[in-house]
């Protein structure tokens, strides 16, 4: 892309970070058929019967990882939603550990989209053929972790000249990342205005970036009059959401969103957002480059690992919802 069309992009990105706290992106060149793919796969994932998914349900010692039924993003206020976490890097066995936070995935068992536990032997020709029909569409997931990486890296360079920084600047941050993918599965509600599928939250992840189904249900809180308003579904675009990391980098020149998900009476809704975020290692703080003295530090530090962590651990059930601290 030539310098002058980059620029006037970020200039479009700085508007919308700072204005809104989010942005859509469209003509990413992620190819319909990988989003297709990592859709179906999870509506099979979903599909499933209750025990199969408790097979792969997330633990109290991997609070990162596996399906979940029952999460408070509010204390005593339960979710209406299922879902299932994936690190999109997909290490193998032994590099699981970043710092603290355990990321070996728990893959399901047969299960079109979903990489295979386990080498089986072929025990028959139809078998062979069965398997082969399965894998056309296996590895869904992590070929979408592949795609939402890129895209992750090209958006993290432009939120980086967006903020005056080089564009590199951010990229080192995320060598061991820690980033999480998530399917979200939100049943149809009897009464949906009695009850959220995430009620109103902010992200932890420096970004995140999110696909959703043309049902609808991603709700936005308007900074200026704290009005909830509905980003429509637009067929092929991501919505991608400022998260708390890039809040405290920027010293606040961006702001992390609030959003929810809401529900459907007659139609589920299925989203997958993919949380970007740095290795477990690293000290979020305000970046020397956004701080001056008429503008000093906003936020304190933290690691990220530790905090992380800490939003899960305990109770592998409950987490209060993020809040950063104010210097
Ligand atoms: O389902 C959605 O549209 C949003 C989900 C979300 O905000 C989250 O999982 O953090
Ligand atoms: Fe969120």
């Amino acid at each position: 892309m030539p310098d002058g069309r980059v620029d006037a992009l970020s200039r479009e990105v700085a508007a919308a970070c700072r204005d809104w706290g989010f942005f859509v992106v469209l003509g990413h060149g992620i190819p319909d058929a990988t989003v297709t793919r990592v859709a179906e796969a999870s509506r099979a994932f979903f599909g499933q019967p209750a025990e199969r998914k408790a097979a792969v349900r997330r633990t109290d010692d991997a609070p990162l990882i596996g399906y979940h039924e029952a999460e408070y993003t509010i204390k005593d206020v339960r979710d209406w939603k299922e879902v299932y976490d994936v690190h999109p890097r997909c290490p193998p066995p032994g590099e699981t550990l970043r710092g603290d936070l355990v990321l070996e995935n728990k893959w399901p068992q047969d299960l079109p989209g979903f990489r295979q536990m386990a080498n089986k032997p072929y025990y028959s020709l139809e078998d062979f053929f069965l398997r082969l029909k399965k894998c056309m569409s296996c590895h869904a997931l992590e070929e979408y972790g592949k795609e939402m990486e890129i895209l992750a890296f090209k958006l993290l360079g432009l939120l980086a000249r967006s903020l005056s920084l080089r564009p590199d600047r951010l990229h080192g941050f995320f060598k061991d990342q820690t980033t999480i993918m998530r399917l979200n599965y939100y049943p149809p509600c009897p009464n949906p205005g009695l009850a959220l599928g995430h009620s109103a939250h902010r992200d932890g992840s420096a970004f995140t970036i999110i696909y959703q189904d043309d049902v609808g249900g991603f709700d936005i809180r308007r900074r200026t009059d704290g009005q909830w308003l509905r980003v429509k579904p637009i067929q092929g675009s991501f919505i991608v959401v400022i998260g708390e990391i890039i809040q405290v980098w920027s010293n606040g020149k961006y702001k992390s969103l609030e959003h929810r998900a809401s529900l459907n009476a007659e139609k589920e809704r299925f989203s997958i957002p993919f949380f970007f975020n740095p290795a477990s290692s690293t000290t979020i703080e305000p970046l020397p480059e956004t701080v001056r003295n008429e503008d000093p530090p906003r936020y304190s530090s933290y690691n990220w690992g530790e905090y992380y962590g800490s939003r899960r651990k305990g109770s592998s059930t409950t987490y209060a919802g993020a809040t950063i601290a104010k210097a």
